[in-house]
């Protein structure tokens, strides 16, 4: 599909030298009547990066999120993107170059969602063309069948759709920046983990550099390549990958925010390696459907002993076998990931 802007390969933390396209500097919120939402924040959002901000309710997210595109003026520091402070860019040109998806979607009701999708290039001037073409393939894109709802209403649409023709207005004119406040909160569980994965896959396909906000610890761990974790006041606690926050909260406020679930998401975050496996003699020859890839996840690693036969499973990386893992590789692995010199603090 046309479209996209170059990033690191996915999964990977930008390099240093690439220039963030984000930067919060010393940046403070005080509101009128008095109440300071964020106080002296820095933050830097690489390209292509996908960075997530987790906290509390009141702690300062929206506000953080809504001073990228001046829905919100900073009240003190600088918020630059691509190295330009925002509040010296004229808001109407800037909100077309930074795509916002919130909560609710805010589709406009009497018109259709190739219509709503429409928006921001009927805005720039698009030719007709263009517009339907590009409306079509995003469309396709978010999982909708443009056939089957580019005429529809939003009424007409569950709110799991709405989200995704919310997902597609956002990025039809492929911003280099997204802002998304708590996108998924209104579907359920299991239609929100697919729009996860479904949006996680674009994101990488397309470049786009994103803020994402949101309650759900789960949804920051799944998503972020970075998660900061908020304090009221807009204060960081850590900035950190996924991993190494649920591995070594920096702090309490950050060990409590993670709860008690902190080791099973770890499960579901780390990932098998070569040194957890205890050798297999003799080798049973190629994977079967009992063994696990190297690089499976640790909880897709526990589902599987819990279904085997016996106290081990056997594990593969491509086309052979490489040894097994057992309750012991199982803890070793989680052991690894807790202790690992390689996490950065
Ligand atoms: N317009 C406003 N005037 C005064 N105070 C405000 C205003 N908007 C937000 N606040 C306050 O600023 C603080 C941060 O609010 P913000 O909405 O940024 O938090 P949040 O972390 O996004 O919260 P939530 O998770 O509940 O959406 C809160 O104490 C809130 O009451």
């Amino acid at each position: 599909m046309a479209g996209g802007h170059p990033r690191p390969a996915a999964g990977t933390t930008p390099s240093p030298g690439d220039a963030p396209v984000i930067v919060l500097d010393g940046v403070r919120k005080e509101y009128p009547d008095g109440t300071v939402a964020v106080d002296r924040m820095d933050l830097t959002v690489a390209r292509g990066e996908l960075l997530v901000l987790v906290g509390a309710s009141g702690c300062g997210k929206s506000t953080t999120l809504r001073m990228v595109n001046r829905l919100v003026e900073p009240t003190g520091g600088r918020v630059l993107l691509e190295g330009r402070d925002v509040t010296r860019t004229d808001p109407v040109a800037l909100r077309r170059r930074i795509g916002y998806v919130i909560q609710d979607v805010g589709l406009f009701p009497h018109r259709t969602v190739a219509q709503n999708v429409a928006t921001v290039p009927h805005l720039l001037g698009w030719p007709q063309d263009r517009t339907r073409a590009r409306t079509t393939d995003i469309l396709d894109l978010v999982g909708l069948d443009p056939a089957t709802f580019a005429r529809r209403y939003p009424h007409q649409l569950s709110g799991g759709q709405r989200q995704r023709v919310g997902v597609a207005r956002a990025l039809v004119a492929d911003p280099p920046v997204l802002l998304m406040d708590e996108p998924f909160g209104a579907v359920d569980p299991g239609a929100r983990r697919r729009l996860q994965d479904e949006f996680s896959r674009i994101q990488r396909e397309l470049g786009t550099t994103v803020i994402l906000v949101t309650h759900d610890v789960d949804e920051a761990v799944r998503l972020g390549d970075r998660v900061a974790v908020l304090a009221p006041g807009g204060r960081v606690e850590q900035v950190a990958d996924p991993l190494t926050v649920l591995a070594r909260p920096r702090t309490d406020v950050v060990a409590d925010l993670l709860g008690r679930g902190r080791l099973t998401r770890l499960l579901a975050a780390g990932r098998l390696t070569a040194a957890d496996l205890d050798p297999v003699s003799p080798p049973d020859g190629g994977p079967d459907a009992g063994t696990l890839p190297v690089g499976a996840s640790l909880d897709e690693a526990l589902a599987a002993l819990t279904r085997a036969d016996d106290d081990a499973v056997t594990v593969h990386d491509g086309g052979s076998v490489v040894g097994s893992i057992g309750p012991s590789g199982l803890v070793r692995a989680l052991r690894r990931l807790l202790d690992d010199e390689v996490l950065t603090p």
